[in-house]
């Protein structure tokens, strides 16, 4: 597996090495020995799985505090574009996001620290995202930042009238109002 270092300090992409031949592919998916000595110490305790259709918006999430999740995600079926947003105040890159496509094609992986909202949105008819992380669900700590949040600004490769988000989503707060990270 590759793993690039991303623009903003914890974040990394992974690009899984896949073998192909005449029955299909294989690939090793996550390799904990390889992520530790790459990113550092991590220990996953839940895999989620969703589907979505087109246009479905998820986020921007996080769960406050000693709540909060790393998460390591990807798409197994489709394309979707992936954003995550620091909320590290002590960052040199609070408030700044970064977006990433991540495919059934591509098979790029996005590993998203602690004190990260996250959120993605669907460009394919349908797509199946999953991900590992490493803290549990905590209802009563979720947050979701409101995803056209105008401090942010995130580029979304949708039009609003595509767009299908929860009615948590729609009540996303704003950025400024977030509950911030050290
Ligand atoms: C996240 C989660 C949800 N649920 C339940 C609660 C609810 O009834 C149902 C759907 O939950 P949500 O609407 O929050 O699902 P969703 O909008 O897919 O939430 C996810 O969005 C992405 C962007 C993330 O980053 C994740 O951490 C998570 O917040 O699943 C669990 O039981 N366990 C979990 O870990």
């Amino acid at each position: 597996m590759n793993y690039i270092q991303t623009e903003i300090d914890g974040v990394w992409l992974i690009e899984p090495k896949v073998f192909s031949d005449e029955r299909g592919y294989f690939m090793e998916a996550f390799k904990q020995d390889e992520f530790e000595a790459n990113i550092g110490p991590v220990n996953f305790i839940q895999d989620n799985e969703s589907k979505s259709s087109f246009g479905v918006l998820r986020g921007l999430h996080y769960q406050k505090g000693e709540y909060s999740q790393s998460k390591l995600v990807r798409v197994i079926k489709g394309k979707v574009v992936d954003v995550a947003v620091d909320l590290r105040q002590s960052s040199t890159t609070f408030g700044k996001y970064i977006s990433v496509l991540l495919s059934e094609e591509n098979k790029r992986q996005f590993f998203i620290p602690r004190g990260f909202a996250h959120g993605f949105a669907v460009l394919s008819e349908e797509a199946i995202f999953t991900y590992k992380v490493d803290n549990k669900y905590a209802p009563q700590a979720e947050a979701s930042i409101i995803y056209d949040d105008e401090t942010l600004g995130i580029d979304w490769p949708l039009a609003k009238s595509q767009m299908l988000l929860s009615p948590k989503d729609k009540q996303g707060i704003a950025f400024k109002d977030a509950v911030y990270f050290e």
